[in-house]
């Protein structure tokens, strides 16, 4: 069967761009929508087309939906950092879900029928066990898990009543990089554990804060499932054979291993692996963290046969700091 083209929301930034890469090694023709707003056009593959533009604009992704022939959807692009939620809910509600209900409507509208979306464990809030089956309440503790509940709620609705079907990925803490060196995390004024402790083991920062040391964890610190990043590519492209397969099946499946680390650990493996230890500043807590977020991923193996091979520690950190030291050459470099 010839593979359809996919468009990948979102495809120049972090998961996006791992994301098609994945798909571009298994065959699927894909194009890219990003507005570049935390995207680089260097994450996208020369073979693979860019349009900048902005998911919110429904007139112009309607236009590239026919123009290129869609027939399903990689919905990536949206804002993601927890604490600027707080600060800034009106965006994120804005950038998050009125911009995924312009998307959706555009795809109604040009008959693309399949739609997988990028959720999250904040969907889940503050469970009081894990680990956090897909049967656990959602109830967000911040305007980012509210932005993104909304947004599958929409599209829950959408499936019931027209013919289309969604995946909901709801994703743990991504980290890491692709093995093979060619896509990472960038982004502007990072914000995320492992890579702020990554420049800071290259040495592009002084130090890392720990945000809170008295929650009821066994070390005080956060815990969190992290996954890494080329492991939840290809549940992606898992799931897209899956809505393809069966046009009328919806589903919603965590992502993650089932393993919880708290922020002290993940520092520790860090200082293993880079053989240097990092400054920890021990601080207060930031707005917005549940103290602890562990997936039960059973319904992923099952539904998907997702089989994770990156997933020791090590080999996340191992990935995520020798992209962090390219970056770092490579910015010397442009700089001399
Ligand atoms: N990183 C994580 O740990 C994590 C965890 C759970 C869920 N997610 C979700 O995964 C998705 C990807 O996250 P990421 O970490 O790759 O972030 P990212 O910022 O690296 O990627 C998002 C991309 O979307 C683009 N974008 C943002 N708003 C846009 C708009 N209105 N129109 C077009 N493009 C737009 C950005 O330029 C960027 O390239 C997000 O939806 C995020 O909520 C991420
Ligand atoms: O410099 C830092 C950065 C983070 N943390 C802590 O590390 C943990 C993880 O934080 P971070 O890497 O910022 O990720 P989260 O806030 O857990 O959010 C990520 O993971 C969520 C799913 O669990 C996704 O929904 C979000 O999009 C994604 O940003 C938290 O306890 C933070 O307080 C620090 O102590 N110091």
């Amino acid at each position: 069967m010839s593979k359809p083209p996919v468009l990948v929301t979102g495809g120049a930034g972090y998961i996006g761009s791992h994301a098609v890469l994945a798909l571009h090694d298994a065959g699927w023709p894909v194009v890219v929508v990003d507005n570049l707003s935390n995207g680089t056009r260097e994450a996208v593959p020369d073979a693979v087309p860019l349009i900048e533009a902005d998911i919110g604009d429904a007139a112009a992704m309607e236009t590239i939906l026919q123009e290129q022939g869609v027939a399903a959807i990689m919905h990536f692009a949206g804002s993601i950092v927890v604490p600027e939620s707080v600060t800034d809910p009106h965006f994120y509600y804005r950038n998050n879900t009125v911009a995924t209900h312009a998307l959706v409507g555009a795809a109604l509208k040009q008959g693309v029928r399949h739609l997988l979306f990028s959720s999250t464990a904040a969907t889940y809030g503050a469970p009081e066990t894990v680990p956090i089956d897909e049967d656990t309440p959602t109830r967000p503790i911040n305007p980012y898990g509210w932005s993104k509940l909304m947004s599958e709620q929409m599209l829950r609705d959408c499936a019931a009543a027209y013919d289309v079907n969604f995946g909901a990925l709801r994703y743990f803490n991504v980290a890491g990089a692709d093995p093979k060196g060619r896509s990472g995390q960038v982004g502007k004024g990072a914000t995320h554990l492992l890579k702020v402790a990554c420049e800071a083991a290259v040495g592009k920062r002084t130090h890392v804060d720990v945000f809170g040391t008295d929650y009821p964890t066994p070390d005080g610190t956060c815990i969190r499932d992290y996954i890494h990043v080329a492991d939840l590519a290809n549940a992606h492209v898992l799931a897209l054979e899956a809505l393809i397969a069966e046009p009328k099946d919806s589903f919603t499946l965590n992502c993650g291993y089932g393993r919880g680390t708290s922020v002290l650990e993940m520092l520790d493996a860090l200082d293993r692996v880079n053989g240097t230890p990092v400054k920890r500043v021990m601080g207060p807590r930031r707005a917005g963290d549940p103290p602890q977020l562990v997936a039960a991923n059973r319904r992923l193996v099952e539904r998907l046969g997702w089989q994770p091979r990156f997933a020791d520690t090590d080999v996340i950190i191992e990935s995520a700091l020798s992209w962090e030291r390219r970056l770092y050459q490579k910015e010397a470099a442009t700089c001399a």
